[in-house]
């Protein structure tokens, strides 16, 4: 029996812009009374910022809930009484598994923490801050550049660059679909003159000008987390400066006041004041992108029938048009037998010379990527009637070839094929032929308007999922005379 779940558009890659909370000031304050008329230095720390921290879920779904700036919440500031600021709450965002990190800016995801919720030793002062009173002498910079390291446990995966061009290979003009289809699909907007096509040819633009690091952290364990901007550490209360200066022997003087009967230079008090400063939060710039997408890609040429075919698997409703790419980005759909689940990714239509980037294709091949088998569907329509397109085999053929040109091996996934749109006159002839044309996969006869073979194609996509079918499709699988 089948539970199927409601399709949705997915949002795979997002850009983040994330900054840790600021660290609070440190509190100057003198406690005085009838013994102690000189007073006595009674100021707190500033409480440490709150850290951006990344946490793998597996109740999120894709990227969409994420917003593209997030700051985590400041540290509070010392006050008399030796009183620490409070720490500033951590901003922890949900993001789904197998979410991978490119970083543009900023400083390294560093910490891989379980929970956020570590108890602050609020007398501590910060290892960087000990060193610098002990040290040469501080620099703001100190605190608010503070280099992490990455984390040796973390995986880190070996995924191709999202942006590079992946091959040079010239393919021959394509002349199956319509330039006016194709340029009419590229104008096309989506709501307030802004077309999806363009808001990611956008995004990939502006990373080609960037220098990025790719694929620094993956999160893979549902409770992962792992943070990419750090909070500000608190400045120092009076308290810490004079157990500090009072521990390194240093004399110090704030220019009014003795503290703990230390003589101390007005200069010297100068630069006490600049400790007393919180740090400011780290900053980063990163590029989220999801690593795997579906448990099965529909790929195949625009108009072949893909979100059709999807809204039948799954009883979704994606957008379908009578024209090509009515599917910019990927919609999914789920699909649940007894025993597994299964998460069927509906590909944007692939053309000829998508992997030199036509048509949007390298966005759409590095969907392809994040799938673990494919599902080929052809229109066994497209070249019935005199019509434009091309027979099945030469659509199969091309597709191969597209998955070959951007990413050798690609093609070696497990599939199977569907020939949809067998309800079409003519129809039958064409899947007859395609089967003597094709070996070594299973070949699914469907009609997705009307759901007919559907349930058979279901079986097929559980044993491919499964590992019972592990058969793959090259170009010596099709004779193409
Ligand atoms: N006769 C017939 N038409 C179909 C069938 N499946 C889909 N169609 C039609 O084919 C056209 C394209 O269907 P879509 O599902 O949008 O095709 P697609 O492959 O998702 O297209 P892109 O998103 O542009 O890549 C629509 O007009 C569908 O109604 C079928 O089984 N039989």
């Amino acid at each position: 029996m089948y539970f199927l779940l409601k399709e949705r558009t997915m949002v795979d890659r997002r850009r983040l812009c994330a900054k840790g909370g600021d660290g609070g000031n440190g509190c100057i304050s003198f406690h005085k009374s009838r013994h102690e008329r000189r007073g006595k230095a009674d100021g707190g720390n500033g409480g440490k910022g709150g850290d951006v921290i990344l946490e793998c879920s597996r109740t999120i779904w894709d990227l969409s809930s994420l917003q593209h700036h997030i700051n985590a919440k400041r540290g509070g500031h010392g006050t008399s009484k030796n009183k620490i600021g409070t720490r500033g709450d951590d901003k922890v965002v949900l993001v789904p598994i197998g979410t991978v990190l490119h970083l543009v800016e900023g400083d390294m995801p560093s910490v891989v923490r379980k929970s956020s919720s570590e108890p602050l030793n609020p007398w501590e002062i910060p290892d960087t801050l000990e060193n610098d009173l002990h040290g040469s002498f501080y620099k703001e910079s100190t605190f608010s550049k503070k280099k992490g390291n990455v984390n040796k446990d973390m995986k880190i995966p070996k995924l191709s660059s999202s942006t590079g061009n992946k091959s040079t290979v010239d393919s021959e003009s394509f002349d199956f679909y319509d330039e006016e289809k194709m340029s009419s699909w590229e104008a096309r907007v989506t709501g307030n003159g802004v077309s999806e096509s363009d808001e990611m040819e956008d995004t990939e633009d502006e990373e080609e000008e960037e220098h990025i690091e790719y694929n620094v952290a993956e999160l893979t364990e549902p409770g992962q987390r792992i943070v990419v901007a750090h909070g500000g550490e608190g400045g120092l209360g009076n308290v810490s400066l004079s157990k500090s200066y009072k521990n390194s022997n240093h004399k110090k003087h704030d220019g009014l006041e003795k503290v703990d009967n230390i003589e101390l230079e007005e200069d010297e008090a100068e630069d006490n004041s600049s400790l007393t400063i919180g740090s400011s939060g780290s900053e980063s710039v990163l590029i989220l992108e999801l690593k795997s997408i579906a448990d099965v890609g529909l790929v195949g040429m625009p108009n072949a029938g893909k979100s059709t075919l999807l809204g039948a698997l799954s009883k979704a409703q994606p957008r379908i048009g009578h024209y090509a790419f009515t599917t910019l980005r990927p919609n999914l759909g789920k699909l649940t037998y007894d025993d597994l689940s299964v998460t069927v990714a509906d590909i944007p239509g692939l053309i000829k010379g998508a992997h030199e980037n036509r048509g949007l294709g390298h966005a759409f091949l590095r969907h392809i990527e994040r799938t673990r088998v494919l599902a080929y569907v052809l229109d066994l329509a497209a070249a019935l009637d005199g019509r434009k397109g091309v027979p099945p085999w030469e659509q199969l053929r091309d597709l191969i070839l597209e998955l070959e040109f951007y990413d050798e091996g690609l093609s070696g996934r497990p599939a199977l094929v569907v020939a949809n749109k067998i309800d079409e006159a003519g129809a039958e002839e064409v899947y007859d032929e395609l089967r003597s044309r094709v070996r070594g996969v299973n070949i699914f006869p469907v009609c997705a308007v009307l759901e007919e073979g559907v349930p058979e194609l279901k079986d097929g996509l559980r044993m491919l999922v499964s590992g019972e079918d592990s058969n793959s499709l090259t170009l010596d699988d099709i004779d193409l005379d």
